[in-house]
Formats: structure tokens, sequence, C-alpha cells
């Protein structure tokens, strides 16, 4: 699918982005693990989540739904999966994958999975290799380190791990793992990453502690399955707060955005580089905060972004990158090295679609250099198969002089399939 972008006047006017991606697999998880029956509502009907519930089931877990954001599952316990007679499927989802071999190695059966063209390529050794530690048995290319993986999982012990990359993918797997292991399994990363794993095991009533950067979860809890609302999605809310900071006279509101401090480093990184972001309506959907979000656009200027800050605002990174680009000065973005092996390399992605739309842009080892301020020009872009991608390049269109048109745009439904008709209605021609 091409997707076509004219300039916009104005962004005004009020949505509610998608439950949040990262939760909606989490809650699909330990609902299956959990016992007796959970509800969610506001599930993401993105295709990863998708994947997700699939795997699940092919795992013997009943499962309705979602039907209009409503996903009721059957919880089969922590002994309850069966061995899947086929080949689960993550598609496009870093996060099924990871969270899933977590989940896999705890089973006394033999599973494989596999993903699509770009998940067949991320490197999986990060989760492959503490599980091993613990006990489980993989068989994959390059040492463990590729899709399609077979694992042989059950008799987990224990580990500490100490994680040299600030993941929450590596930390959950671990964690998810050590759900199946006597004693207590902990993992510390070098950075606080994103903690859903640990909010929603406490709801389902597991036991974790969190230290500094050390999380530890109690071996074989009793999980009880639990009514939940998963809360939109900052990272999907994430385009339209940076299309209304960059275009001028905007104002928009985004309803029952998931604003966990883990998460909302966009929130700062945009109140700094000059837009006025507001949250009103505080609140909890179960362990997480939620808010309205109000933003309006005002003259942007540069900023750096590194350290603890990369993994608060990792996936809002392509767009902030169209942030910097219409901000006056250099932004720099810095130890985000793991933006090489998103969906796509979003470090030369970024630097190549930006430049055709004008902008300078230095590509760093490990992130970004990007002299903004100048106007944009409007141009033919590539996703490169990646939703955040061809989300932030339509985002760029929409400040951009002219007509941007982008290519192969069909994978925004990975995380956001209402993404144009949500665009369309905030736009003011
Ligand atoms: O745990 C999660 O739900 C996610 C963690 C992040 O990945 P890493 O753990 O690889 O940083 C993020 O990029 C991804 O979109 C979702
Ligand atoms: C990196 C992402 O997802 P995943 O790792 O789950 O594919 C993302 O959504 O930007």
């Amino acid at each position: 699918m091409r997707l076509t972008i004219k300039p916009v006047r104005q962004l005004k006017g009020q949505i509610t982005v998608p439950g949040d991606k990262s939760i909606s697999h989490r809650a699909v998880m330990l609902g299956a693990l959990a016992r007796g029956t959970t509800v969610v509502e506001n599930f993401l009907m993105g295709e990863d989540c998708l994947a997700t519930v699939n795997c699940f089931k092919e795992l013997g877990v009943h499962i309705e739904g979602p039907v209009d954001g409503r996903l009721t599952i059957q919880g089969a316990g922590l002994d309850g999966l069966r061995e899947p007679a086929r080949v689960l499927d993550a598609g496009n989802s870093g996060t099924t994958t990871r969270l899933m071999l977590g989940i896999l190695a705890g089973q006394p059966f033999c599973s494989v999975i596999t993903g699509d063209e770009s998940l067949n390529k991320r490197p999986m050794a990060r989760v492959t290799k503490p599980l091993s530690q613990m006990g489980a048995v993989f068989l994959g290319r390059q040492d463990n380190n590729l899709l399609p993986l077979a694992v042989r999982g059950g008799k987990l012990k224990p580990i500490d791990f100490i994680s040299p990359v600030a993941s929450a993918q590596i930390k959950s797997a671990v964690l998810l793992a050590g759900l199946f292991a006597h004693g207590q399994t902990s993992v510390t990363e070098p950075t606080v990453s994103r903690d859903h794993t640990e909010r929603m095991l406490r709801y389902f009533g597991a036991e974790v502690t969190t230290s500094g950067t050390t999380v530890t979860v109690q071996g074989r809890p009793r999980l009880e399955g639990n009514r939940l609302r998963v809360p939109g999605d900052i990272s999907s809310a994430a385009f339209f707060m940076v299309a209304a900071a960059i275009i001028p006279d905007s104002q928009i509101t985004l309803e029952g955005v998931g604003i966990n401090p883990t998460r909302s480093g966009i929130i700062e990184v945009l109140q700094q580089m000059g837009a006025q972001v507001r949250l009103i309506n505080q609140r909890q959907y179960g362990q997480e905060p939620v808010a309205d979000i109000i933003i309006a656009g005002g003259e942007l200027r540069s900023t750096e972004i590194a350290g603890a800050m990369i993994p608060k605002l990792i996936d809002e990174i392509p767009v902030l990158a169209v942030a910097a680009a219409c901000a006056k000065g250099t932004t720099v973005f810095r130890d985000a090295g793991e933006l090489r092996v998103k969906e796509s390399d979003r470090i030369a992605a970024l630097a190549t679609e930006l430049a055709k739309f004008g902008t300078a842009v230095e590509e760093l080892p490990d992130g970004l250099m990007i002299h903004g301020g100048t106007t944009l020009t409007g141009t033919t872009c590539r996703s490169y198969g990646d939703h955040r991608m061809a989300m932030a390049m339509a985002v760029a269109g929409l400040a951009a002089q002219g007509q941007t048109v982008i290519e192969d745009a069909g994978c925004m439904a990975v995380s956001y399939p209402g993404f144009v008709d949500a665009l369309n209605k905030l736009s003011v021609e």
C-alpha cells in the first residue's frame, strides 16, 4: 500500500489512541498462565498482538476475540500449556518472540518459533543465552541467535542475570522463565527499561520486588485471572504529539494514554524542545498510570537525547527525529545503538529518508545528529517494512511543502491499524 500525505494547515480535535502494544502482549501471556478467566478491554488489534494470541491458541489456550478490543482468555494455569502441533508464527513481533521464548523455556515439551523476513534477522541470543543457563535447550542458526528456533524446555533453575542491554524484552523473557523455576530469579539492567511485566505480574498475584535496576521474581506463583483495561499506547500517541508540536497553531487532546514513567520520555523531551504538553485527568488502569494529553505546537528548539533517557522513548526516536528536523539547531541522539536491531536499522533508515526531505543528517554508530530548522520538501520515501518508519515519515509529510508518498505503508497495521483514519480526523486542510 502506498500512502499519500498532503501538508495540513493545523491539527485540531480529540482522539483515543489504540491500546498499548507492550501491555496487550503481556495481558495475553499472563492471562494464559493464570488460573481462571481474564478479560482484557482495549486490547490492541494490531498484527503483533494478534500473533501473540495465535501462538497461545496453538499452545492449547482457549481465547475468544479480540472483538472491538475485548479479549477473553480461559487461563491454562502455569502447567497447562500443550505441545503445539504447528510452528508458532511471531510475524513481525520481537516482543512476541522474546517473551514467548521465556515461557517456552519453562515448558516440558518441544516447540518451534519463527517470524517474517525482518524478525528472522533480529538477534535472539540475548535471550537464548540466559534461558540456556536456566536449563532450556535451543537449536537455531548462528549459535541460537536467529529464528527459526526450536526450544526444548522444562526443569528450569533460577538465575541472577546481569543484562548487558537495557531491554524490557530480555528482562521479561528471563522473569517469565523464572515463573517456572523454584526459587528467586533476578535480572539487573544497566538502566531501567519499561516495567510493564513487573506491574502486570503483581496484578496477577506474583511476588515481584525491585531494587535499583534489579528486578526479582519468586518462582511458581499462583497467578489468578483478572480483568484489565489496556491504556492507550504512548508510542502511537507519539506520532500525533509530534505532528501537533511541529505544525503551528495546532492543539489536540489524546485521551487515555499510558504515562508509565519508564515509557513517557517523549513528554519530557518535547517539553524541553519547546512544545506545550499538559496532562489532565490522571488516573490508573490497574497497575498502569493513564492521563489525557493536551499538546500544542510552538517554535521547537534542538536538544540532546542520550543515556538513561533512551529506553524511556526507544520506539519514539523515529518520530522524534522528525521533530528534530523541524527544530532550530542540532539535535543529537546517542546511546541508541539498539535502533539498529529493530524492525529495520532505524538509524540508517532515518538518515536516508530524512535526507530526502532536505534535512542534513549525520549517522553516528549509536545515534543521529540532525541539523534541523530548514523547511522540509515533500518526497517519496520508503518504510523498510517498518511500521514506525512509515508513520514517522507520514508525520514529516504533514509538515513538508508539497506532497509526500510513503511506499509499502501497510506495515502500519503492525501497531496502529487505524492510523490514517485518526490522522484524517485531526487534520485541518
Ligand atoms: O518489552 C516490550 O514490549 C518492548 C521493548 C522494547 O524492545 P527492547 O526490549 O528490545 O528494547 C521496544 O522497542 C519494543 O517495541 C517493545
Ligand atoms: C521494536 C518494536 O517492536 P518489537 O521489538 O516487538 O518488534 C516496535 O514496536 O517499535
